[in-house]
């Protein structure tokens, strides 16, 4: 079948009426590496990114030992960011319009497409209000050393000051973690040490049976 725009339908994404909101976290895990891939992949997607939420560094309170609280919902505009993704609900073609994406016509009807909202960020499972409305959550793990050396090669605004990784990133990310503790049957846990291609790959197939699932549910 022809899509609007002339593309072609990919056979591995079956055709439905489903907005599928996903999810993924841990600092560095590969988490934005692996959403845009996926993004690139499945028709009708879009990413809303939790790093773009970030307050101003003038709004982010400092901790006794003098590191910024970077790694906290207090530090992110969760409002914000709820208004985005309630706006993709209620319509994710115009929204889809709005960030330069065109829809690609897979089924006749715009009602029976698939429109796949993927949400990555670090802190997205421990909050609520953001959390209950995922079908699908992944969760990338990498251990603490490979995690620290991705991190001492990245450089975020404003920079990590010395010493930030053991003294606050780490902690809050078990701190964080052991929050959503309870939660964590619902995970689907990727091994951020694997090469992109087989995570993208292992997720594209799960994914697949997800909308499929979804569609029968419908
Ligand atoms: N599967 C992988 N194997 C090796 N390196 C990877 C892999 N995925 C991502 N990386 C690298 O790890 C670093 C962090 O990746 P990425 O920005 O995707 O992580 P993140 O989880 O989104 O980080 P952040 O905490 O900033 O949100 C980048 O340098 C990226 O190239
Ligand atoms: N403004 C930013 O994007 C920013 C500033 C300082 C620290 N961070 C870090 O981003 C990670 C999540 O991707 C968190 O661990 C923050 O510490 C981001």
């Amino acid at each position: 079948m022809r899509e609007r725009g002339g593309r072609r339908r990919d056979p591995r994404w079956p055709p439905a009426r489903v907005s599928g909101e996903l999810n993924f976290r841990m600092t560095n895990g590969g988490k934005t590496t692996l959403a845009s891939s996926l993004q690139e992949q499945i028709p009708n997607s879009c990413i809303i990114a939790q790093d773009s939420y970030f307050k101003d560094d003038s709004e982010v309170p400092m901790d006794s030992n003098g590191f910024k609280q970077y790694d906290i919902l207090e530090a992110l505009h969760m409002q914000m960011m709820m208004r985005d993704v309630d706006s993709w609900r209620r319509d994710p073609e115009s929204f889809l319009r709005q960030q330069g994406l065109e829809t690609q016509l897979i089924e006749p009807s715009v009602d029976n497409q698939v429109f796949v909202l993927i949400v990555e960020g670090f802190l997205i499972f421990n909050y609520r209000p953001l959390d209950e409305l995922f079908d699908k959550k992944y969760f990338m793990e990498i251990p603490y050393d490979a995690c620290k050396r991705r991190r001492s090669l990245r450089v975020y605004t404003p920079p990590d000051p010395p010493g930030y990784f053991d003294g606050y990133v780490w902690p809050m990310y078990l701190k964080n973690r052991e929050e959503i503790e309870s939660d964590t049957s619902e995970f689907v846990f990727l091994d951020g040490l694997k090469p992109k291609e087989e995570l993208l790959a292992a997720v594209c197939k799960d994914l697949c049976q997800e909308i499929q699932r979804l569609r029968e549910k419908n």
